[in-house]
C-alpha cells in the first residue's frame, strides 16, 4: 500500500538561500545539521549548475536508469510495494558530473572541517519518479552499520505545483506530528544524518526528478578496501 498524504504539517526552519553566498549557505548547512540533524535550503545550487544537472538527467538515456532497490550489498532487493523509482549514478564522464562532484567536494571538505564528521567519500543518483511512483518511510542507514553518514537530496523540478504532490517527509522528532514536508522544488537541498531521521517521499502526481547521494566514513579494513556502492 503506498503511503497516502494524510494530514501535512509545515514546521521547523527552512532556509531560503537566494540571499546567501556559498560561504554563508555552507555555514548555514553545518550549523542546522549541529543542531537539529537535518538542513533544508531552498534556491541553494547555483542556477547553472541546477540546469545542467537537470539537463544531464533528461539527457541520460532511458536504458541507463534502472529500478531503484532497498538494502545492501548482498542484500539488495527489488521492492516495488515500498519504492518503485528508477535510479541511474552519476560519475565524472559528463561535464555535469564533474560540476556537481566539485560541488560536492567544497560541502565535504567545509563539513569535515566544522563537523568533524569524517566524512570519507560521496556515492549520488539521478532518481526518476514517475506518476504514481512513491518511497514508503525508511531509514538510509542503521545505527552500528556506519556506512551512510549523511544523506543529501536535490530537486530538478521547475515550477513543482501544491496539488503535483511527490513531497518528502522527514519525521523529524518522536511523535508523528513533527515532520517537515519539503516539496521537491527545483534548487532545493536537503540533508539530514542518515541514521537519524526517518523519512518517505509521498506518491507523486507528476515526474518527479532529483539526486539522492550519501556521504561514507571510511570502512577499509581487512584488506577489504572501501567504498565498495
Ligand atoms: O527523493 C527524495 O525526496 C528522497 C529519496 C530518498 O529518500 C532516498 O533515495 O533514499
Ligand atoms: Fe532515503
Amino acid at each position: 500500500m503506498p503511503p497516502q498524504p494524510g494530514h501535512l504539517i509545515d514546521a521547523a526552519p527552512i532556509t531560503t538561500a537566494t540571499s546567501l553566498d556559498n560561504l554563508s549557505l555552507l555555514e548555514s548547512i553545518s550549523n542546522n545539521l549541529r543542531e537539529h540533524g537535518y538542513s533544508v535550503h531552498l534556491n541553494a545550487l547555483p542556477h547553472l549548475l541546477s540546469h545542467c544537472l537537470l539537463n544531464q538527467a533528461i539527457a541520460t538515456p532511458s536504458k541507463e536508469f534502472r529500478p531503484a532497490s532497498i538494502g545492501r550489498r548482498s542484500k539488495l532487493s527489488l521492492q516495488t510495494d515500498i519504492r518503485n523509482d528508477q535510479i541511474s549514478w552519476i560519475n565524472d564522464s559528463t561535464v555535469a558530473g564533474i560540476a556537481w562532484i566539485a560541488w560536492i567536494a567544497e560541502l565535504q571538505s567545509y563539513l569535515n572541517a566544522h563537523l568533524f564528521l569524517g566524512l570519507f567519500s560521496f556515492e549520488s543518483h539521478y532518481a526518476h519518479y514517475g506518476p504514481g511512483c512513491f518511497y514508503g518511510r525508511h531509514q538510509d542507514a542503521f545505527h552500528g552499520d556506519a556506512n551512510r553518514v549523511l544523506s543529501l537530496i536535490v530537486y530538478l523540478n521547475p515550477e513543482w505545483q501544491a496539488g503535483d504532490a511527490g513531497e518528502l517527509v522527514l519525521y523529524t522528532g518522536t511523535s508523528p506530528e513533527e515532520r517537515l514536508v519539503i516539496h521537491p522544488q527545483f534548487g532545493t537541498l536537503v540533508m539530514f544524518l542518515s541514521e537519524d531521521i526517518e523519512h518517505e517521499v509521498l506518491v507523486t502526481n507528476k515526474d518527479r526528478r532529483s539526486i539522492a547521494g550519501w556521504f561514507h566514513l571510511n570502512q577499509s579494513h581487512g584488506g577489504l578496501i572501501d567504498p565498495p556502492s
